[in-house]
């Protein structure tokens, strides 16, 4: 059930071509019915081709946006993706001290689909000490969690072993997205009380641009809306897989999964005018 008085916040980067980053989040929370808010950390000038600049903002403004935002219009969930640098970091982790939030997701966001470095190497040890701590679920790929325990993942098993040491680090969940290896897309969720596998067919779409900002944004809406972990992270499952069916060549490379609004359902909504 969608509730736009319940308000979600992204703390990420901005995609030029409005594929993966802030775009892709606000674009998620209003399909899926959350009042979406974003804080920018840094500007790319991206499109279905590839990262060709960064801009980092300056820890000022970002530290100006949260509280702005969270003074006037406290968030239900928080969702945090590109972070860029150890100072960001630091700024963010302030915010989220200072302003409590009841879920905060994190998409450790390091490299762009293209190839393209969204971290510095030297701000890993702070999203490893720092950010994930205080995460109620993370959300890494196989090559962000091969990074942040620094062992290759091969195999279901070796997802399992790597999601349990990043437990281990001081989240409440991890979830460990299989995108990237083959076969069926499995993603597995590993909690201290807590082990689920969601499966799905791999389909085979070149256009999967922005899959991992688009299924933590939809875990941010669901748990805002009143989900538990696990039902949040099933209907994310098929949120993104829908997604990834209905993606489209857009652009001359990878294109952009869809959001789908479901206006039929518009009386449904809660919004008081
Ligand atoms: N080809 C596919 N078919 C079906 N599901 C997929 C496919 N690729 C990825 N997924 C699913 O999409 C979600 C995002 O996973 P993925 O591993 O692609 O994240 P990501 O690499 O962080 O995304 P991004 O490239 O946006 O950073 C997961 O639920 C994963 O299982
Ligand atoms: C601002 C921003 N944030 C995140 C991603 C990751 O998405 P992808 O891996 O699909 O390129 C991106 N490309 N740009």
């Amino acid at each position: 059930m969608r509730n736009y008085k319940i308000a979600t916040l992204t703390i990420a980067g901005s995609d030029s071509s409005g594929g993966a980053g802030i775009q892709a989040d606000l674009k998620t929370f209003s399909s899926i019915g959350t009042y979406g808010m974003s804080v920018i950390t840094a500007i790319t000038a991206q499109n279905t081709q590839g990262v060709f600049g960064v801009e980092e903002l300056s820890q000022e403004i970002i530290k100006n946006q949260i509280e702005v935002v969270f003074d006037d219009i406290p968030p239900k969930a928080v969702k945090i993706g590109m972070v860029s640098s150890p100072e960001i970091i630091l700024e963010i982790v302030k915010g989220l001290n200072k302003y409590n939030p009841e879920f905060v997701v994190v998409d450790p966001v390091m490299i762009s689909k293209s190839g393209y470095s969204l971290l510095r190497p030297e701000a890993k040890e702070n999203l490893i000490k720092y950010l994930i701590p205080k995460a109620y679920i993370v959300t890494p790929n196989i090559p962000e969690a091969e990074e942040i325990v620094e062992k290759e993942i091969k195999t279901l098993e070796d997802m399992k072993v790597a999601g349990n040491k990043i437990l281990s680090m001081g989240p409440k969940y991890v979830l460990m997205k299989g995108g990237h290896l083959e076969g069926d897309a499995i993603d597995v969720l590993i909690g201290k009380d807590v082990f689920e596998i969601y499966k799905s067919e791999r389909i085979n779409r070149k256009n999967t641009h922005g899959t991992g900002c688009t299924l933590s944004s939809a875990i941010t809406s669901y748990l805002a809306l009143g989900n538990g972990i696990k039902e949040s992270v099933r209907l994310s499952k098929e949120y993104i897989t829908e997604a990834i069916k209905y993606s489209f060549d857009i652009g001359y490379g990878v294109g952009p999964v869809h959001h789908f609004y479901n206006f039929e359902k518009q009386e449904e909504a809660v919004c008081t005018h």
